[in-house]
């Protein structure tokens, strides 16, 4: 049988994507232990991981260098894609959010609203949605500092806890929408490996339902 290879985000999603495949019964020692090595075999082998950022997973995905990932909503939404969108896994729970100084008023007004994101495309999407002209203002982290210091009206960016919005003065204004990992793959490889990806589809799909994860529209 043919290696499946799966991409997984490095980072906030790592961990319980790991605890996930534990619980299915693969052993993840090689992963758990694994220093600076990016692609490693789990189990007996018929998995192989690839450890990668965000946007790359839904890269090689794409591409079908691998067969699957896991990747966030966000993510998804901000870089779009050919690929199947099989499952929502559950964890990695956030929102995106407009959000402002506390008491700002972002809404009314004649003057154009600058917004600043990491997440272009999914702000430009929102204002448009409310046919709403603003600027906007690419920041690649901390986002929370553009209106503190005085750069933009408003910020789209991902909420979980609130913390850093409280910490900075800062409120949410509206939710935009819910955000957790999803597993992705690659169109190709599900009719080219269809018994292989749909034996672990199965599987993760079995370990999902048993959280009692209520699944947001894919
Ligand atoms: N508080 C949070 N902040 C950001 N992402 C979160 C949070 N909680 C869950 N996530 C999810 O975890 C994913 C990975 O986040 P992580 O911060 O590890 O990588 P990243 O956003 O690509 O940042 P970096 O560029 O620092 O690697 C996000 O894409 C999102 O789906
Ligand atoms: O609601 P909270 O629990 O406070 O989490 C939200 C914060 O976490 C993320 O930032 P991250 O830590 O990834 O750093 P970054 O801003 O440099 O991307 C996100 O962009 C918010 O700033």
């Amino acid at each position: 049988m043919k290696t499946i290879r799966m991409a997984l985000t490095k980072g906030r999603l790592e961990e319980k994507t790991v605890e996930m495949l534990e619980r299915l019964g693969y052993d993840c020692t090689s992963v758990r232990e694994k220093g600076r090595k990016l692609i490693m075999p789990i189990g007996d082998g018929s998995i192989e991981i690839v450890l990668a950022k965000a946007a790359d997973v839904v890269t090689y995905v794409e591409t079908g260098v691998c067969d699957m990932g896991v990747v966030g909503k966000d993510t998804i939404m901000e870089k779009g894609g050919t690929f199947y969108e099989v499952a929502d896994l559950g964890f990695g729970k956030c929102r995106f959010a407009l959000a402002a100084l506390k008491g700002k008023d972002v809404y009314h007004g004649y003057k154009t609203r600058t917004i600043a994101s990491k997440y272009m495309n999914v702000a430009k999407a929102f204002f448009e949605s409310k046919n709403m002209d603003i600027n906007l203002v690419k920041i690649e982290g901390s986002v929370e500092l553009a209106p503190v210091l005085g750069l933009a009206d408003a910020i789209v960016d991902i909420v979980e806890t609130g913390t850093t919005l409280r910490e900075n003065g800062l409120e949410v204004k509206e939710d935009i929408c819910n955000i957790s990992a999803r597993l992705i793959v690659n169109i190709a490889s599900m009719k080219l490996r269809k018994k292989e990806i749909e034996d672990l589809m199965n599987k993760i799909e079995k370990d999902v339902k048993s959280r009692g994860v209520v699944s947001t529209e894919l």
